[in-house]
């Protein structure tokens, strides 16, 4: 059973390690540094690969910076724009870092 979906669009990403962030609400927030997860896509839930979690941290929508941005792969707007999408009128959310485990 897979403990953490992306959208598709953001597997070859995860894979060549070029995203090692990911921005969630707090329904998400529970995971804690050290923990390995599961990892599937969130349009079939088809395994992808495992992470370890680096650490969770709060953080407002307005505090992003362009580190998070590049942590992300993608430009400040950009993030700002996948993050309206996903969470609309959502400030509260949290960084989840994370190092790629293994591939599927
Ligand atoms: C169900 C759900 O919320 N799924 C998500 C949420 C976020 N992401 C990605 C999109 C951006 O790259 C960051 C920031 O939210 O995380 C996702 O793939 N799936």
């Amino acid at each position: 059973m897979n403990e953490i979906t992306f959208f598709q669009r953001f597997e070859s990403d995860i894979v060549a390690g070029r995203k090692t962030i990911t921005l969630r609400d707090a329904s998400e927030s529970h995971f804690t540094p050290g923990q390995q997860l599961r990892v599937g896509r969130y349009e079939d839930d088809v395994y992808f690969c495992t992470i370890e979690v680096v650490s969770v941290t709060p953080v407002a929508l307005d505090e992003l910076t362009d580190e998070h941005a590049r942590q992300e792969n993608m430009t400040l707007p950009q993030l700002k724009e996948v993050i309206a999408e996903i969470y609309p009128g959502l400030n509260e959310l949290y960084a989840i870092v994370f190092t790629l485990v293994s591939k599927a």
